[in-house]
């Protein structure tokens, strides 16, 4: 038998809850190692992939655990390999490093080998045929039809000139950083099916990509612009508007006034040995972005108030791989997974709910909305499907996410379609409040990540046991829509 110990472990932690229910009828070492597995599940359901265990509550059915493959990372929908079975007995479980980085070569390995967005989520809904993420607003009568890239790109108002066409091919173009060509040199993407070449498309929001890995070249070191040289380095704070991490990396507001006076300063320590072109670029463009989305509404609210994932979560900024800073950098916060104790427990009502396991500060991060990253047309396959499942005898949650990062020019957004029903992290519990919730979604990009994530910050002060919630959207009105029991106030269904 001990040589079949060994299968156990490798097979039954791959098994949903009812086959490995089957498998325990079989014979009673194999109901020994279900139970083992099971025992392992309801203690932990991140597995040891996260910092901290989550453990899972039940009081209110007889429904056991939720079963989905756990990844603390976003991943492309095709990886079906890598998803990471949970419950095994713990011996060959993988750390959160090792899972990491299997998830971002993975990414990278996608966005180099498959052409573009195919794996990765995204197309524009105009020229269905690029493949770039990138929506027109529909009621913007103004957004012309655009046929091929060029067309695209103009319309959005972002194109620049590639300063160096022999990059270019027809299945390549650059995502450029609004301050020269110089940062853009490494920043290769793939697209598909691109017709025009000699054209960079760019967004002040998008930010520098490396996929080249030419380490003999120290230009890469850009975030938005900003070379990283320290580990005091200013980006989580300099860069993003006025949404930016703090001295203990929690989220705070920053008004014009504190950005000028506190990190004018250290950006200037910062900078002191770069080119001062770059500086005097960088800052410029720093201010107009800030001076540009005090127009805006939705990005200068308050942390407290309530933010809407179709208005555009708020956009923060963090250091990342192509940052000189190291690792435990204090404005490298997502990045580091789930970041306080959280339960996962059934209600009558909304089925598993996320709860706090320790008091949150605001403005602390929680966790990553972690889960397959899927195209726009597999997303509405999806949709379709858990509607069509949701609405028979099977009620179940399905946790897909529409993600829309609008332009600066306002005419188009960047669209981000995360799956985390069937492979996710703990976030895939959060359910829905009508009020906002008590927590914030917000648009996290990194340096060196080609993905936006989204990360979830407490939007106040949260009290041990709390549920955790956000508002998803704006309610859909239709035969499939579920009944709300998030129970505040502003709930159309009380
Ligand atoms: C991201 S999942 C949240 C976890 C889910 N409760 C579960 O058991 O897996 C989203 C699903 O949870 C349910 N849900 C979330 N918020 C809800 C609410 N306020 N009222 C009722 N159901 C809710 C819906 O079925 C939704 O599709």
């Amino acid at each position: 038998m001990h040589c079949y110990a060994d299968a156990f472990e490798q097979v039954l932690p791959w098994l949903s809850p009812q086959d490995l229910a089957l498998v325990a009828c079989t014979c009673s070492h194999l109901a020994r190692a279900v139970a083992a597995i099971t025992r392992h599940r309801l203690s932990d359901a991140a597995q040891g992939l996260e910092r901290c265990p989550v453990p899972i509550l039940n009081t209110v059915d007889a429904c056991l655990y939720p079963y989905f493959h756990y990844s603390p990372f976003c991943r492309p929908a095709a990886s079906i390999s890598r998803r990471f079975a949970w419950g095994s007995s713990g011996s060959s479980c993988l750390n959160f490093l090792e899972c990491k980085r299997i998830c971002e070569d993975e990414a990278r390995r996608n966005l180099q080998l498959v052409h573009g967005f195919q794996n990765a989520g995204c197309c524009c809904s105009v020229c269905g045929s690029h493949n770039l993420g990138i929506e027109h607003d529909t009621n913007d009568a103004a957004a012309p039809l655009a046929t091929n890239l060029q067309a695209c790109a103009q319309d959005i108002g972002e194109v620049t000139r590639c300063q160096d066409p022999k990059m270019l091919d027809a299945s390549t173009f650059f995502l450029g950083s609004p301050f020269g060509p110089q940062e853009t040199r490494n920043s290769r993407f793939s697209g598909r099916n691109v017709e025009h070449s000699g054209s960079a498309i760019y967004t002040r929001r998008v930010i520098l990509e490396d996929f080249g890995h030419n380490s003999d070249d120290a230009t890469i070191n850009y975030v938005n612009g900003l070379p990283c040289q320290a580990s005091a380095c200013p980006c989580g704070r300099m860069i993003g508007g006025e949404l930016a991490y703090d001295e203990d990396s929690r989220l705070q507001l920053l008004t014009k006034k504190r950005m000028s006076d506190k990190f004018h300063k250290e950006h200037d320590q910062h900078c002191s040995k770069s080119d001062p072109s770059v500086q005097h670029r960088c800052l410029k463009e720093q201010w107009k972005f800030v001076d540009k989305k005090d127009a805006s509404s939705n990005q200068s609210k308050p942390l407290n108030m309530p933010y809407d994932l179709e208005e555009g979560p708020p956009l923060i900024f963090e250091c990342g791989v192509l940052c000189s800073c190291s690792s435990n950098c204090r404005y490298r916060v997502l990045q580091h997974g789930l970041a306080v104790p959280v339960i996962v427990k059934r209600h009558c009502s909304k089925g598993w709910g996320l709860h706090a396991g320790k008091p949150i500060k605001q403005g602390a991060f929680v966790c990553e909305y972690s889960g397959e990253l899927v195209t726009i047309a597999e997303s509405r396959r999806r949709q379709k499907t858990y509607d069509t499942v949701g609405s028979g005898k099977r009620k179940c949650g399905s946790a897909l996410l529409i993600l829309r990062e609008h332009l600066p020019s306002g005419k188009a957004s960047l669209r981000v379609n995360i799956d985390a029903t069937e492979v996710g992290n703990v976030a895939r519990f959060i359910n829905h409040s009508c009020d906002g919730g008590n927590l914030l979604p917000c648009l996290v990009r990194s340096a060196g990540s080609f993905f936006p994530k989204l990360g979830l910050f407490a939007r106040r002060n949260i009290q041990e046991m709390e549920e955790l919630s956000f508002r998803y959207g704006s309610r859909n009105e239709g035969p499939h829509s579920p009944a709300c029991f998030c129970g505040s106030l502003s709930c159309q269904d009380m």
